[in-house]
């Protein structure tokens, strides 16, 4: 437990000290994943020495392999009001799949330690610790939905086909040397790989679609900043299926450019459709991704979940 460096920053609490973090105390788990792409130990040091001078109760806590997050936060007797996770989407996701069992729910809070960090961009937070330090205090939050693919929760999208084969063709020491640029690399390596056959998609009792590539995303935004699906947030309700009709690598460079150019919503031969539950089949399994990392094949179902957690923002 980290309970000693309050004397330093007296200033500090005395402005918070009839704020949100005034007596009782506010109990704050801090988890970070130190393999995360951006881990900053300083940055991480700052934020827990800056919450317990504002007179938070603080426990830090490294991980020491993935899955560590989601059993912490699945523990019933978890006595925090804030569980802040210093990482990327995948420990954010972490944290929502074991929060999805626990009774009483804490807040969750970013420190945005990861290569992509789609949500810290969708959610406008900040990267730096005096800003993440004073909006964790001021603990304003909203409520963060998300979806369900085979019943596993995903904050920012499911999606099967191209994008989740290079997901799962990523080679984690190049993702942790050139970062988003070796997403580029693989993407570049598996456009010319044989794809399998085409997506049956159906949307409620709807006729089924085909498509190369189905994005069920509840964000806005994807891969970073760029906007996927302007009609989506992860504030508000509402999961959105986009759908790429070729997966071509004439249509995927086509595809790329109009995403980075934030166009790829209005970009010909890509459908956007608001829905509640799709089923993604194919004859042959197709890769797919949740959240930036790998999950399974088809077929998948992915519905709305309507039980949001609460996230803090600035
Ligand atoms: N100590 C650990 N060792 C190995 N893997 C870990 C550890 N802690 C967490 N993980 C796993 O690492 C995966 C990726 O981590 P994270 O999302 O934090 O960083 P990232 O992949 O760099 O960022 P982003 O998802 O934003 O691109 C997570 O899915 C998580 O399960």
């Amino acid at each position: 437990m980290r309970r000693t460096t309050m004397q330093r920053s007296a200033a500090l609490r005395a402005d918070w000290a009839d704020g949100p973090l005034a007596p009782p105390r506010r109990r704050i788990l801090l988890m970070a994943n130190p393999t995360a792409g951006g881990f900053r130990a300083k940055v991480l040091e700052a934020v827990a020495a800056g919450l317990e001078a504002a007179g938070a109760e603080v426990e830090v806590r490294l991980t020491k392999r993935a899955g560590e997050i989601r059993e912490v936060c699945a523990d019933v007797t978890l006595a925090a009001d804030t569980v802040v996770i210093g990482g990327g989407d995948g420990s954010l996701n972490e944290a929502l799949r074991g929060l999805q069992t626990c009774p009483v729910r804490p807040k969750l809070a970013i420190i945005p330690f990861g290569t992509a960090n789609v949500l810290a961009h969708e959610l406008g937070l900040p990267f730096k610790a005096d800003r993440i330090i004073a909006m964790i205090a001021a603990g304003r939050s909203k409520p963060l939905y998300y979806g369900l693919a085979n019943g596993v929760p995903f904050v920012l999208m499911a999606s099967i086909g191209f994008d989740a084969d290079v997901v799962h063709h990523v080679p984690l020491d190049l993702k942790r040397q050139l970062g988003k640029l070796a997403y580029v690399w693989s993407a570049l390596k598996r456009s010319f790989k044989r794809r399998p056959g085409p997506l049956t998609v159906t949307v409620g009792t709807e006729t089924p679609r085909t498509c190369r590539l189905a994005v069920l995303t509840n964000s806005e935004r994807y891969g970073g900043t760029f906007r996927l699906c302007p009609a989506a947030h992860a504030t508000q309700p509402g999961l959105h299926l986009v759908m790429l009709t070729s997966d071509s690598p004439l249509a995927l460079m086509r595809f790329g450019l109009a995403l980075v150019m934030n166009r790829i919503a209005h970009a010909h031969g890509v459908i956007t459709v608001p829905v509640e539950t799709v089923t993604v089949t194919s004859e042959e399994p197709v890769a797919c991704q949740i959240d930036g990392d790998p999950f399974g094949a088809t077929p998948v179902t992915v519905t709305a979940a309507h039980d949001p957690a609460r996230i803090i923002v600035p």
